[in-house]
């Protein structure tokens, strides 16, 4: 992997702060995408998503009429086939705690697979009572997306709204509290790595 240069990363930062919101094409190379999409299929081959709920703990429920995605959580760990994702991913946290004076310290990503027919409602990202999702971050693997196959990502920011096609290789960074967004009814299998980058307080990591 060769990391993205750090002028591009000063620009990007910008955009993000001014707009709350940064969209990025080509952020991986064919090679990654090639070796993303493969784990991914091997996974949905086996089987191993879950449907998606809403909210933590009690506030857990599965309401289809909300998202229709199915996930599965990744680890760094063991999910060595991504270990170029994760690597980009630590280059975005250390770029945006340089130039954003973010204290981001970590991140939980999950695959999502949205079934033809599929959407998630407006919503934001931050839960009430869990606030350290500072940064949501999408990565889409659709390759040959076209116009009509739906799943757009829409964002409805202060003074606009935004659609975003869902094409491989681009990826999406938003503020978790403070942009609203959905995903439209897609009409073909969308594909996509899903996370938030978090704020650890110091000194509470016991309670993670
Ligand atoms: O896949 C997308 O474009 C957005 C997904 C999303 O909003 C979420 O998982 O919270
Ligand atoms: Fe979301």
């Amino acid at each position: 992997m060769t990391n993205n240069h750090e002028d591009l990363w000063i620009d990007w930062v910008d955009t993000l702060s001014e707009e709350s919101c940064l969209v990025i094409d080509d952020f991986i190379t064919d090679h990654e995408l090639s070796i993303f999409l493969n784990y991914f299929q091997d996974h949905l081959k086996e089987d191993d998503f879950k449907k998606a709920g809403i909210g933590t703990g009690s506030e857990f429920q599965l309401k289809s009429q909300i998202r229709g995605d199915y996930i599965r959580w990744l680890n760094r760990d063991t999910d060595t086939e991504l270990a170029n994702f994760f690597a980009r991913i630590d280059q975005a946290i250390a770029m945006l705690n340089r130039y954003c004076f973010l204290s981001l310290s970590g991140s939980e990503f999950h695959m999502a697979h949205y079934p033809e027919g599929t959407f998630y409602k407006r919503h934001l990202d931050q839960f009430s009572h869990r606030s350290n999702r500072l940064i949501s971050v999408i990565l889409y693997l659709n390759k040959n997306w076209k116009e009509g196959d739906g799943g757009e990502l829409k964002l409805y920011l202060e003074n606009e709204e935004k659609t975003i096609e869902p094409i491989a290789k681009r990826i999406v960074f938003m503020r978790s509290d403070q942009v609203e967004h959905e995903v439209l009814e897609t009409n073909v299998d969308r594909y996509s790595l899903t996370g938030w980058l978090l704020y650890q307080p110091p000194g509470l990591t016991f309670l993670a």
